[in-house]
């Protein structure tokens, strides 16, 4: 038995290829950001309420008009088939027993639909590269809405995919013979995702007219970014440097979320991954103002551990602890967090 997320990444490092672990762990740069989104939560401190006669806390969320039961979502990551061979399947049943969303990333090596169709009661979102060929991104949204997704979550912090040193090191370009991004599969051939710096704030305008789905817009850090979006009419924004595999020395997301929760002043709700290894880290971040968190390696570690079962059990390790520091505050509910439960100890 795992009992910590530590224990299933130790857990799950035994099991992986080498090349594909140092993939899943890795950052870009000198990974100051990797390691800044775990060390900024560390850094904060909880500051429990006593005596508050509570009951058995309540940890359901409601985003976009859908329930999740915590308030812990899946970020999207790519190549799930590295870890397990039911890839992306297993991990949407696992988000299924759990009643939480999960972000399918368009880098999955499950089709979308595929996806959803192996786990009926499935909450999913589809995240999204805009790709600079608007016609390929509308088939992308189609095929999305087909699958029945909930959301667009449209990653804008990878105008070039980030240099990740142990990728370079270890030569991992492609994924192995048999697995590709089935999302990207046009007519007979498989296309390479673009990334590309010539995205837009009118791409985002354009995407919004050829779908009624709620955008969520990942990766942003710049308050005036944040509220730039809001003018853009997206439906939510999700705090994130992309794990620290993008720019390196961006800020730890939580230490982010602040101004970025000002700036959005309750407009919309606010998402936040990056770091979060404990039920404390997301009673932390929702303290902070964020409506919920999600988590990526720590999934990705829980399938290569052991399939769904492995995710199902990254998921509920996070709810107990949740529950458990939401008890030992005194809260009744996510919902009675706020800023003053944080300090910096200093
Ligand atoms: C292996 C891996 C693959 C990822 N793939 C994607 C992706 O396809 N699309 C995306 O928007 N973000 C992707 N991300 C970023 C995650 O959505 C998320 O922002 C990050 O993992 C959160 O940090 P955490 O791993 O510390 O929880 C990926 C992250 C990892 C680690
Ligand atoms: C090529 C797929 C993109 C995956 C990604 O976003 C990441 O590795 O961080």
């Amino acid at each position: 038995m795992r009992f910590t997320l530590r224990e299933v990444e130790a857990a799950a490092r035994e099991r992986l290829d080498p090349v594909h672990y140092d993939y899943f762990a890795g950052g870009a740069g000198d990974e100051v950001t990797l390691r800044a989104n775990e060390a900024a939560f560390e850094r904060l401190a909880l500051l429990p309420h006593v005596l508050r006669g509570t009951a058995k806390p309540e940890l359901g969320v409601t985003l976009l008009g859908g329930r999740a039961s915590m308030p812990v979502l899946i970020a999207p990551t790519a190549f799930h088939r590295l870890a397990d061979p039911e890839g992306e399947r297993a991990t949407a049943r696992a988000a299924a027993a759990a009643e939480t969303i999960m972000m399918v990333s368009m880098a999955s090596t499950v089709a979308v639909g595929d996806v959803a169709a192996a786990a009926p009661g499935a909450r999913l979102w589809f995240q999204l590269f805009i790709q600079p060929d608007m016609a390929f991104t509308e088939a992308l949204v189609r095929r999305a809405e087909a699958a029945g997704c909930g959301a667009l979550v449209v990653t804008a912090d990878s105008p070039v995919f980030g240099t990740r040193g142990r990728d370079e090191r270890n030569g991992f370009r492609d994924l192995p013979d048999g697995l590709c991004c089935e999302n990207m599969r046009d007519g007979d051939r498989v296309r390479e995702i673009a990334f590309s710096p010539a995205v837009s704030w009118e791409h985002l305008d354009r995407l919004r007219e050829i779908t009624s789905l709620p955008v969520v817009l990942k990766g942003v850090l710049h308050p005036a970014d944040a509220r730039a979006a809001l003018d853009h009419g997206v439906s939510a924004l999700f705090v994130s440097n992309h794990g620290g595999r993008q720019l390196d020395t961006a800020p730890a997301a939580v230490d982010a979320l602040p101004e970025i929760v000002d700036a959005v002043g309750g407009a919309v709700p606010v998402l936040l991954d990056g770091g979060v290894r404990r039920g404390t880290d997301v009673l932390k971040a929702l303290a902070l103002g964020a409506d919920a968190v999600a988590v990526g390696r720590p999934v990705v570690w829980g399938l290569a551990a052991d399939g769904e079962r492995g995710a199902r059990r990254v998921l509920g390790l996070l709810r107990a602890e949740v529950e458990e520091a939401l008890t030992l505050c005194g809260l009744a509910s996510v919902r009675d967090l706020e800023p003053g439960m944080v300090r910096r100890p200093w």
